[in-house]
């Protein structure tokens, strides 16, 4: 039974660790188990509800055609090389069974025991060279699948990540884009059996219409019998992959936020936070209780799966020794001669065994292209909510920004984050943002570097309407110190430049360097510029809070755009660091639009105008000592900031 919130965890290993998690009082509550989350019926939907087995055969031949064109795209050779194996492999049976038969006719024809053999010496080593040939083939088939596998698995994971990297910012927040995203990687790792699947079940249809060829070729009759035989199986296992699927459809939102949470989890940076506020035993009974929950639906498979597997064999069983009881019928009847009987029964084994790959490998086939169909949904989805934009440049120069009637929701969010701001920035000037959490600081500097585009109203910058221009040429004229920034497991070098270097040598980097004051830190780096920033890695060193801080103002710096935002860009920094960033700031002030979102009210001292934010709207905007002089919320919190 899952637990319910507000009732007792019921297992075993959650009664042990609640305890261990919460023993203050007899009357301290329980940890509430994880929130349920359901990803079916509410943002996508199960590709399996209502297919049936004919569907599902009907697919077939489109994922064995994508996979050949994805296969093709990536490794031309390595593809030809596959299909010839196949056809050959085919070929090779083929005259394995046809050499048989002739073998099995010399052999229980007329003649002494010597003849007989003699006679069928030349049909044997036939059988011989064509099962060698066939075992070559298949070992080359193997190769080209190594070949052409890991090109594809990489191609499908970088489109994933590309995808992904490319859509509009508010994508992120939409629901079920996250859960489909999870899906999608998971197709991403199904792409690796992808071209097995496919390679399989294609040798084993060539075998087996190779071999069915053999058995209807010796009786008509026999081919239907033998198709009966294998069907039973070939549902069986068509019906245990959507019970399989519908499983990995359920646990999908519940795997992607156990995913999120292990990774906060077990990393070294959030260790502290952990351990000092007494959560490891929370973090544990909650992974736990997730995985037990995922666990509980995938058990709940496994009864169905019994009973699909075990009558379908048994109803396979039973047509099986009808086939061979066909076969006798036959042969004791007269119907067929003793050789044909006995080649009979070697091409009846042979086609049985290839009609079981085929339908246990058509099956698997069938199962991986409902993963994979997932990815491409969400590549198709990725692609939709891609910028839209317009291609207007914007010149490297910006002479002024202008907000008109901005209005800004959050997918899913009743009240709008910013209602309505109308402003205009010029170069030069330096803004600072200030307002109560929530009031719409971030969002309205998300709306100027047209990070989110506006509902309502627009943003200009020197006339353009950000809606019509090219988005990558915009993000190439800001700078950015987000209040949530990523320390990049990069070299320092690269967590400055972040991969777009200015020159060839490093002497704007360390300028950059210089202008935050880390030139000392940076040089006692094991490898300077050159080390990893990531403790983690071998060889990689970490910097404190405020050296990242410093160095992700580096970053703005280096840039040198014609728009520089810095959301609490000293919140971690001492003193030193604070002046060296605000005296850089200024200096920097006359060639660019700046603005500093800040809580720090005497840092608004520096700023041309400041602007007051509450409930998204533009309440109160001055210099800091008009602001104060009016009396209004802005002096309050100045009043409020000094009585401590
Ligand atoms: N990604 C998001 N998705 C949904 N709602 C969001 C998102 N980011 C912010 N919000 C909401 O928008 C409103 C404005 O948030 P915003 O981050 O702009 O405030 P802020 O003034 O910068 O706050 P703070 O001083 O705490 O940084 C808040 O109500 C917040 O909950």
């Amino acid at each position: 039974m899952p637990n319910r919130p507000g009732t007792a965890p019921t297992s075993r290993r959650d009664q042990v660790t609640v305890t261990a998690a919460s023993t203050k009082t007899p009357d301290t509550p329980p940890p509430p188990p994880p929130a349920t989350i359901s990803f079916e019926g509410k943002f996508g939907k199960n590709p399996l509800e209502g297919a049936g087995f004919g569907a599902m055969c009907r697919r077939l031949p489109s994922v064995l055609a994508h996979t050949a064109r994805k296969a093709w795209a990536v490794d031309r050779a390595g593809s030809v090389l596959l299909l010839v194996c196949q056809v050959l492999t085919g070929v090779a049976a083929a005259v394995v069974l046809a050499s048989t038969a002739r073998a099995m006719t010399h052999v229980l024809g007329g003649g002494t025991v010597s003849e007989r053999l003699h006679g069928a010496v030349p049909a044997l080593i036939m059988v011989t060279l064509a099962a060698g040939a066939g075992r070559v083939c298949s070992l080359l088939s193997s190769y080209a699948d190594g070949r052409i596998t890991p090109l594809l698995t990489t191609e499908a994971d970088v489109a994933l990540v590309s995808a992904v990297l490319r859509v509009e910012s508010s994508a992120y927040g939409r629901d079920g884009f996250a859960d489909q995203q999870e899906a999608a990687e998971i197709g991403v790792t199904r792409t690796r059996l992808m071209v097995q699947d496919a390679q399989r079940f294609m040798s084993a249809l060539i075998r087996m219409i190779a071999a069915g060829g053999v058995v209807t070729a010796l009786h008509p009759l026999m081919l239907p019998v033998l198709l009966l035989a294998v069907l039973p199986a070939g549902v069986g296992a068509v019906l245990s992959a959507r019970v399989d699927y519908r499983t990995h459809f359920l646990n999908l939102g519940d795997r992607n936020v156990r995913a999120m949470m292990r990774s906060w989890a077990t990393h070294s940076r959030f260790g502290d936070e952990i351990r000092a506020n007494g959560m490891t035993g929370y973090q544990i009974y909650w992974y736990q209780a997730l995985s037990d929950r995922i666990d509980r639906r995938t058990l709940e498979a496994a009864p169905q799966m019994l009973r699909i597997q075990s009558s379908t064999s048994a109803l396979g069983g039973f047509f099986l020794m009808c086939t061979w009881a066909t076969l006798a019928g036959l042969a004791v009847t007269g119907r067929i001669a003793l050789p044909v009987a006995a080649t009979a029964v070697v091409a009846v084994q042979t086609a049985l065994a290839a009609l079981s790959q085929v339908v246990i490998n058509g099956a698997a086939l069938f199962h991986t292209s409902l993963y994979l169909a997932d990815m491409r949904a969400f590549l198709d989805l990725a692609r939709e909510r891609a910028p839209k934009r317009g291609e207007l440049t914007i010149p490297e120069r910006i002479d002024e920004i202008r907000i008109e009637e901005a209005v800004y929701h959050y997918p899913g969010k009743e009240d709008p984050a910013v209602a309505g701001v109308s402003l205009t920035l010029r170069r030069g000037e330096i803004l600072a943002v200030v307002g109560a959490n929530g009031s719409g600081k971030s969002t309205l500097t998300r709306l100027i570097t047209g990070i989110v585009l506006a509902d309502k109203g627009r943003v200009l910058w020197d006339g353009v309407d950000l809606a019509d221009a090219d988005p990558d040429c915009v993000w190439s004229r800001t700078s950015l110190v987000p209040q949530n920034f990523a320390c990049w497991p990069l070299r320092a070098r690269e967590n400055i430049t972040l991969g777009q270097p200015r020159t060839q040598d490093d002497e704007p980097v360390w300028d950059a360097v210089d202008a935050v004051g880390m030139r000392e830190e940076i040089e006692r780096l094991p490898r300077r510029l050159d080390t990893l920033l990531a403790r983690e890695l071998f060889g990689g060193a970490e910097l404190s809070g405020g050296q990242w801080q410093r160095l992700v103002c580096g970053r703005a710096l280096y840039r040198q755009t014609p728009l520089m935002i810095l959301d609490e860009p000293t919140s971690q920094m001492d003193a030193r660091g604070e002046h060296a960033i605000f005296t850089q700031i200024k200096r920097l002030a006359p060639r660019c639009v700046t603005i500093v979102v800040t809580h720090q009210l005497e840092n608004t001292r520096l700023a041309d105008r400041i602007l007051v934010m509450d409930k998204g709207r533009v309440v109160e905007q001055g210099t800091y000592d008009d602001l104060v002089g009016a009396g209004g919320q802005f002096a309050d919190l100045v009043a409020l900031a000094k009585d401590r």
